[in-house]
């Protein structure tokens, strides 16, 4: 039996999912704006992230607005493809109100090779929410031992102050976690402001992640290609290469509110990247979330380290139309 059969019976608010051709692009108007949104904070947060208004709230009961589809037909590739897992009814809303609420960073690190120090940035905004398995956070935003739920050692986190997920993106988890079969207790979330941000070839197989991880990767605004490409095989390898179908890179047009679950033994033999691009939606913004777990509090440094680092704070600016340097309300940007 199909999950999302099973799981119509979890949404009780909606009786009847509406096929997704049903669902109209747009509203017929603008849905209303709430004021006064409650909203989640944090000692770590640089300002409060407003909860979802209603009419994304309640549009949440139609994801996924599709079922998945399997793509596991190369060596050692497990993907769920949804497309799109976002109903097309608020789709636009979730990018905008996003971009609008969440503080980013632009991230600058060095990294050594022998005794050549090169300068890195990040070449896309990010930011990142989360702690790993070894603790939790309480209603109350600070920190216990996940087996003792005493509060965690001073020493525990020597680089980084972990912050909660905020509640509009852990509604997005909950059903996600769902949908997916797995759990996740970190958010990270890039924005590509245009066709010149970008992550590289890479995959997300650090040990912390454990072995076949389940990664939950969900995209809004442009539309941009995501590549994936086998590992190459090293030639001292018992095993034969994998015959692989076609060598060039597998090519998912990722378009607002697809979703791409990558599972399996996918990160232990698969690069991803988002490449530069010219042309096609390169003008406008992309926000991509990913839900993850991860075991060990290494974890949780490696994230923070590379998805918030030590810079300052990005958040979108409505009337520029771009992003701007956050300054708080003494004046100071942070
Ligand atoms: O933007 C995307 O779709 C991919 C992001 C990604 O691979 C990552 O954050 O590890
Ligand atoms: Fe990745």
């Amino acid at each position: 039996m199909s999950k999302k059969h099973t799981l119509d019976n979890f949404f009780t608010s909606s009786p009847k999912r509406p096929r997704v051709a049903e669902v109209s692009a747009k509203p017929a108007a603008d849905p209303p704006t709430q004021t006064d949104l409650p909203t989640s904070n944090h000692p770590t947060y640089p300002y409060p992230v407003q909860h979802f208004p209603q009419f994304i709230a309640n549009a949440l009961s139609d994801v996924p607005a599709v079922e998945g589809k399997e793509i596991n037909n190369q060596p050692d590739l497990d993907l769920l493809y949804f497309q799109p897992y976002i109903p097309k009814s608020i789709e636009r809303y979730l990018f905008e109100f996003l971009r609008q609420e969440l503080f980013f960073y632009r991230v600058q690190y060095k990294i050594k090779r022998g005794p050549v120090e090169t300068q890195i940035n990040t070449p896309r905004y990010t930011t990142v929410f989360g702690v790993d398995e070894s603790s939790r956070f309480t209603i109350d935003g600070s920190l216990i031992d996940a087996q003792t739920c005493k509060p965690i050692p001073s020493d525990r986190y020597r680089t980084c102050k972990p912050r909660p997920i905020p509640h509009c993106l852990d509604e997005l988890r909950k059903i996600t976690e769902i949908f997916t079969s797995s759990a996740y207790n970190f958010c990270l979330v890039n924005y590509y402001a245009t066709g010149a941000d970008s992550i590289s070839y890479h995959s997300d197989d650090e040990r912390f992640l454990g072995t076949e991880p389940a990664i939950a990767s969900i995209s809004l605004g442009a539309k941009r290609d995501f590549l994936l490409k086998h590992k190459p095989v090293p030639p001292s390898a018992k095993e034969p290469r994998p015959v692989l179908e076609d060598e060039k890179p597998l090519k998912l047009p990722l378009a607002s509110g697809d979703m791409i679950l990558m599972k399996g033994r996918t990160q232990a033999n698969w690069l991803h990247s988002i490449p530069k691009r010219k042309g096609g939606e390169s003008d406008k913004g992309r926000i991509n979330i990913t839900f993850r777990k991860a075991m060990m509090k290494g974890g949780t440094e490696n994230y923070y380290q590379y998805n918030v680092g030590n810079g300052g704070v990005w958040r979108w600016d409505s009337q520029k139309r771009e992003m701007r340097p956050w300054v708080d309300t003494s004046g100071v940007a942070v």
